[in-house]
């Protein structure tokens, strides 16, 4: 088949956005959404949506207004809503003559790599067939410990999975402030944003609405992953003026999280290292070590190591943070967390003396192959 799109869009659409006050399908919204679909791919852009929204569509049709907190009841009303979002997507996009279809993921899917894969090649297939993809979380078999909770790290995840060329996100806020607009009325939109620091992630807050889960902070560590992806992202309101057709054409509207220029090469083993697996613990390490893994490109060690948070397994992927909290890196471990207590506070001439404690002296905690650094 002759390839009928040069580049690849990714949007997420939020809860709020999609769905009405009542929180049943806005069908008036996503009318709105085939035709920006539709004027997009006739400029090249291949279009993949990952919406939300069929907890809030769920709920609505089963007449329960006030949102549920236990696992069971949200996964019950995803069982409902879900279908019904998916006609109502269908519908939509029908009547601008494009064919839809279904993607739903989970956490347990992407933290294998062999299933990661094949929903690449499913979601490549999808374009070819010059379908829209619509994805989702598999909330109703989705592990609490493992979920993604919110869309915008699945929305990241499908953009990175794709080499996607932009990433947009339709939020109910015009984009990132300066604090969070819902406690500080005062706040400043920022139009750009080259590098998300400490100080700019301490500006994130969470949710404004009950229907949203991960509010600016998600979506932040979303842009992080994305920067170092080298994929564009655009923070703007679902409900400005065709948000879909302005991006696309380089209107300045919302936030921009333009690309990251790292130094490093990043490849998709280490975009999957990213965003495939939830973290089980963090790993908090000291400046010398901070310093080595971003300036040096080195792998870590456990003499780097000042603290573990959490218990995490060799193999599991972790944070690895700095002694102020920020996380600056993922990777996969090749220590259990009991094994790394042992070598906190000894330097590497102990390690190195002990009989029973010498791998943890010579063997990498976090090789670099398997470390991807966010900055
Ligand atoms: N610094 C910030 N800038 C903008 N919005 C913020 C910020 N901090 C927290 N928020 C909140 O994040 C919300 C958007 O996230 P969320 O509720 O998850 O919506 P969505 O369903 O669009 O993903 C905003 O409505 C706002 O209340
Ligand atoms: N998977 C869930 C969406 C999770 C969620 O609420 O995300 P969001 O509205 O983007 O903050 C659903 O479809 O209801």
């Amino acid at each position: 088949m002759e390839a009928a799109f040069s580049k690849v869009m990714v949007v997420k659409i939020g809860s709020s956005t999609v769905t009405r006050p009542d929180g049943s399908v806005d069908c008036d919204y996503l009318a709105n959404l085939a035709r920006q679909v539709a004027c997009v791919r006739a400029q090249g852009w291949a279009v993949v949506i990952v919406s939300s929204g069929a907890i809030a569509c769920g709920l609505s049709r089963l007449g329960i207004e006030r949102r549920p907190t236990d696992l069971p009841s949200l996964q019950a009303a995803a069982s409902v809503g879900q279908p019904l979002f998916s006609a109502a997507y269908d519908e939509a996009f029908a009547a601008e003559g494009i064919a839809t279809s279904l993607v739903l993921l989970t956490r347990r899917d992407t933290a294998d790599r062999t299933s990661y894969l094949h929903a690449r090649d499913t979601l490549r297939r999808l374009i070819d067939f010059q379908v829209v993809p619509i994805v989702n979380e598999n909330d109703t078999v989705s592990v609490e410990q493992i979920k993604f909770g919110d869309n915008d790290t699945l929305g990241a995840l499908v953009a990175c999975l794709l080499g996607a060329d932009l990433c947009v996100v339709l939020s109910d806020v015009e984009g990132f402030y300066d604090a969070n607009p819902a406690t500080h009325p005062d706040a400043r939109l920022v139009p750009r944003i080259e590098r998300i620091d400490a100080e700019v992630l301490a500006a994130a807050g969470d949710a404004g609405s009950s229907k949203g889960t991960g509010g600016m902070v998600t979506k932040l560590r979303a842009a992080r992953a994305l920067a170092v992806a080298g994929i564009p992202l655009v923070i703007c309101s679902g409900a400005a003026a065709d948000p879909i057709v302005s991006v696309a054409r380089g209107d300045r509207i919302g936030t921009l999280f333009p690309a990251a220029h790292l130094p490093h090469e990043i490849t998709p083993r280490k975009l999957w290292i990213a965003l495939g697996d939830s973290s089980k613990g963090s790993v908090v390490v000291d400046e010398g070590a901070k310093r080595a893994l971003i300036e040096r490109g080195s792998s870590l060690l456990c003499v780097g190591v000042a603290c573990v948070e959490g218990r995490f397994s060799h193999g599991d992927v972790v944070d690895i943070k700095d002694r102020s909290g920020y996380l600056f890196a993922r990777g996969h471990v090749a220590f259990d967390s009991d094994e790394v207590e042992l070598a906190i506070g000894r330097t590497r001439e102990e390690l190195a003396g002990n009989r029973l404690l010498k791998a943890l002296a010579v063997k990498e905690l976090v090789h670099r192959d398997e470390l991807v650094v966010f900055e």
